[in-house]
């Protein structure tokens, strides 16, 4: 499974983060914003898809660059997880899909319950952070 997910920045070194709805898969842990890719779509345009739907905002694919993946196992399944930065986009963050959103510094990041793969993907974003 393809994952596209999105590094979204705020202010001071701060990045969006969402906790996944109790009841389902993984629920309760903090992930970003993100989802599956589909078949039938590339990943940008997934990315698109599913920050429309979870968070309500617009981005376009001018604005959206790779940053860093990571992969293993998610549960039972293989996952290969593809973080993008996200410049900007219009409209307000909301929390459609997710039980919270919040912005974090890497270290409160680090210190927060995710996916396993997702700690993979910090030594990136801190780098982000400085740059
Ligand atoms: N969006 C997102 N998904 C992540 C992250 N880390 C991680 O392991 N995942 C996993 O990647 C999959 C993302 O698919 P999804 O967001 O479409 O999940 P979903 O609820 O539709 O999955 P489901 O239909 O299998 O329950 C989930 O299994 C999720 O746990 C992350 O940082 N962001």
């Amino acid at each position: 499974m393809i994952v596209a997910a999105a590094a979204l920045p705020g202010e001071g070194g701060r990045w969006l983060l969402q906790k996944r709805p109790a009841g389902g898969d993984m629920a309760g842990l903090w992930e970003f914003p993100g989802g599956k890719v589909e078949a039938d779509e590339g990943p940008v345009d997934a990315l698109i898809r599913e920050l429309h739907e979870e968070l309500g905002i617009g981005i376009a694919a001018r604005d959206v660059a790779p940053l860093t993946f990571a992969s293993g196992l998610a549960g039972p399944r293989d996952l290969l997880l593809l973080l993008y930065h996200v410049a900007t986009w219009s409209g307000d963050v909301t929390a459609l899909h997710a039980d919270e959103i919040g912005w974090f510094d890497t270290a409160s990041i680090a210190r927060l319950a995710m996916p396993p793969i997702d700690y993979l993907l910090l030594d990136s974003l801190r780098e982000r952070s400085r740059g």
